[in-house]
């Protein structure tokens, strides 16, 4: 079976996220995509972070009705913060048999020569990549590793999907300003944030 593992914060889980792990079983020949729901990145601060069961919990929520997508709550008792290059070698031992790749946004290739044993990884698995659009301070990063990566014969751009500019940070930020993001979110990740008054603070 070949899963799409598709780590991140999910803080929370929008309609962005699930039409990149749609697109992914869709448009190649990926069985499944795990969602797996990362307890901290290494690059990021963890304030604004909901708690690891509640971002889980609604990742669950957001995928109840499509039998190709999984939640994974793997990383929560692995090692923090969340090196991905620890939880490829611990599924791989977990499940021998599977063909395991990566799926990531734009914003995440382009800061991927950072992560930890980063060419190690892009050795043993292939990536996906969807496209995003990028902040002022994103493009004005460091170009020569983003290339690199670009070109590199595991590194499979998904070139003709749709892009889209929604953002976790910018769903919470409108959730504090009493905004409407009915639109952005599932309709039961909308209600379970609603009941919980969840980024109201
Ligand atoms: N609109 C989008 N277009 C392309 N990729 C996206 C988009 N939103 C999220 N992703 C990708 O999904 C993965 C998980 O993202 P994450 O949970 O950090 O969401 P986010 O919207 O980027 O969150 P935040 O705004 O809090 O940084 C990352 O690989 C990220 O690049
Ligand atoms: O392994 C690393 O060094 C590493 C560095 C940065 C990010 N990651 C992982 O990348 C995933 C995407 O993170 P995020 O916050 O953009 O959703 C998440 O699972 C992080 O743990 C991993």
């Amino acid at each position: 079976m070949k899963v799409g593992l598709y780590f991140g914060s999910f803080n929370p889980i929008h309609i962005g996220h699930l039409i990149i792990a749609n697109h992914m079983v869709d448009t190649t020949d990926m069985d499944q995509v795990w969602m797996v729901v990362s307890p901290h990145n290494p690059l990021k601060k963890k304030k604004s972070l909901l708690e690891d069961y509640h971002r889980l919990a609604l990742v669950n929520e957001a995928i109840e009705d499509n039998d190709n997508l999984r939640a994974s709550d793997i990383e929560f008792k692995l090692e923090q913060p969340s090196y991905t290059a620890n939880t490829l070698a611990y599924l791989k031992e977990k499940h021998p048999t599977h063909e395991f790749v990566l799926i990531m946004g734009e914003d995440n290739l382009r800061t991927f020569h950072k992560w930890k044993n980063y060419e190690q990884i892009l050795e043993r698995y292939e990536i996906y990549v969807y496209p995003r659009v990028l902040t002022v301070q994103e493009l004005e990063k460091e170009k020569t590793e983003y290339n690199t990566l670009q070109d590199h014969p595991n590194v499979h751009f998904c070139a003709d999907a749709p892009l889209m500019k929604i953002s976790s940070s910018y769903i919470r930020k409108a959730i504090k300003n009493e905004r409407d993001v009915r639109y952005l979110l599932p309709q039961p990740v909308l209600k379970y944030i609603d009941e919980m008054n969840f980024y109201k603070g």
